[in-house]
């Protein structure tokens, strides 16, 4: 079509009478104005359709975000076909064959980890198996925790150190006598008492790589990966011998079994079946000692309790007077502290408190001085703190430990 009228080709010729060259335009005329109705009509389809795919594409986006919420169980691309992915879900190894969207096969291959939904279709390509790990587990070499940095729980840290020490570095003893050393450690008692620092400190003390996994991110973040992270985590532990394993929140893999029978219950029996084994499958006299802690003693399943697992079961109780006078000095070792600063009293004035408490009131007290602008830490500002403590709207965990 011409832009402007200069270029238009007239539908007359020049010489032709006036009366004709006005029929021809007319006619010309009529022409134009039935396309422009046509097109106008076309233009008011097109906006139709568009609108239509606009809605349209709205509620699959709202879809795919629904998609992505709801809980997505994990599985691995075995196979990559024309009809789409063959992939097998973890936990249940059910296999099944899976359309997939253009875009993402581009992103897929065997081997692949990917998040599938109720019907089994792909919603995303999942990071590979290494960063898991690194989410789940915690890899120390030698912790900087010393049986010094400990108050209190003398006997517990006894305890801990024959069954746990002991084997690793005299495995000679138990080899003599003909016994076999005890397998696994159980401590037990409210939060914040000093469970994690004892197994970090018997790791320290041996040299060993102290390894933690928490119970509860096994079975809620990973869903029907929890056995094969359990099996992972005794290969990191073999893979870095010696190692101490430390598995907290274990009552998250451990609970009673409750009578629902929801697939949330089969994934987190699951972990404890491959707990259980990767106990019972132990090579006791091997550089690998198991340390687990829990907050919920009475939910524990007996299966993880018989003898041969879990032999030696320790109670963390919160410190008393005279090791809460410890946790306060071992706190405020590097702090700088006024001659009024009596930790016996302060020890009796803080009744309930567990270690965890203690080391936060000395921070607090250390804010005082601070906000004071003093460089000193006085006896009133640990007074302060302790009231702060007490007062604070932030429920204290460890007072509501049943
Ligand atoms: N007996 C203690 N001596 C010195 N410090 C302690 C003691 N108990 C707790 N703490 C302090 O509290 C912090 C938390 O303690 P820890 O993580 O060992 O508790 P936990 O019993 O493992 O708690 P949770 O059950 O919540 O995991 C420690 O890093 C330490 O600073």
């Amino acid at each position: 079509m011409s832009d402007t009228v200069d270029d238009v080709e007239l539908p007359y010729e020049e010489g032709e009478p006036q009366q004709e060259k006005i029929e021809a335009l007319r006619e010309r005329l009529d022409v134009l104005e039935e396309q422009n109705e046509e097109m106008r009509d076309e233009l008011l389809d097109a906006n139709a359709e568009n609108n239509k795919y606009q809605q349209k594409l709205e509620r699959l986006t709202h879809e795919n975000k629904k998609l992505k919420q709801s809980p997505l169980f994990v599985a691995t691309v075995q196979e990559m076909n024309d009809r789409g992915a063959i992939i097998k879900q973890h936990g249940n190894n059910q296999e099944a064959l899976t359309e997939v969207t253009e875009e993402l096969r581009e992103d897929l291959e065997p081997g692949a980890r990917v998040a599938v939904n109720n019907s089994l279709s792909i919603v995303k390509r999942l990071n590979d198996e290494a960063d898991v790990r690194a989410q789940v587990m915690q890899v120390e070499e030698s912790p900087s925790v010393g049986y010094e940095d400990i108050g209190g729980l003398e006997d517990q840290l006894r305890e801990v150190r024959e069954t746990v020490e002991l084997p690793m570095e005299n495995p000679d003893l138990f080899d003599n006598v003909g016994i076999q050393p005890p397998s696994g450690v159980l401590l037990y008692g409210p939060p914040g008492t000093g469970k994690t620092m004892m197994a970090k400190a018997v790791a320290a003390q041996t040299d060993a790589t102290f390894i933690k996994m928490a119970g509860s991110e096994l079975v809620h973040k990973f869903i029907g990966e929890g056995a094969k992270l359990v099996r992972d985590l005794f290969q990191v532990a073999r893979d870095h011998e010696p190692a101490v394993v430390f598995i907290d929140e274990i009552d998250a893999i451990a609970s009673k079994r409750t009578d629902s029978k929801t697939s949330g219950d089969a994934e987190v029996q699951r972990t404890m079946m491959q707990l259980l084994s990767e106990m019972d499958g132990f090579d006791e006299r091997g550089d690998i000692r198991i340390i687990a802690a829990t907050n919920r003693f009475d939910m524990l399943d007996r299966a993880i309790l018989r003898p041969g697992r879990f032999d030696r079961l320790i109670e963390v109780p919160k410190p008393d007077e005279v090791g809460r006078t410890k946790i306060f000095e071992i706190h405020t070792r590097g702090m700088n502290l006024a001659d009024d600063v009596d930790f016996a009293t302060l020890a009796r004035e803080s009744e309930e408190l567990s270690g965890a408490d203690v080391k936060a009131v000395t921070t607090e007290a250390g804010m005082y001085a601070i906000r004071d602008d003093r460089t000193e830490v006085t006896m009133s500002d640990f007074r302060n703190a302790l009231e702060k403590l007490d007062h604070d709207d932030e429920p204290d965990i460890s007072r509501t430990f049943a």
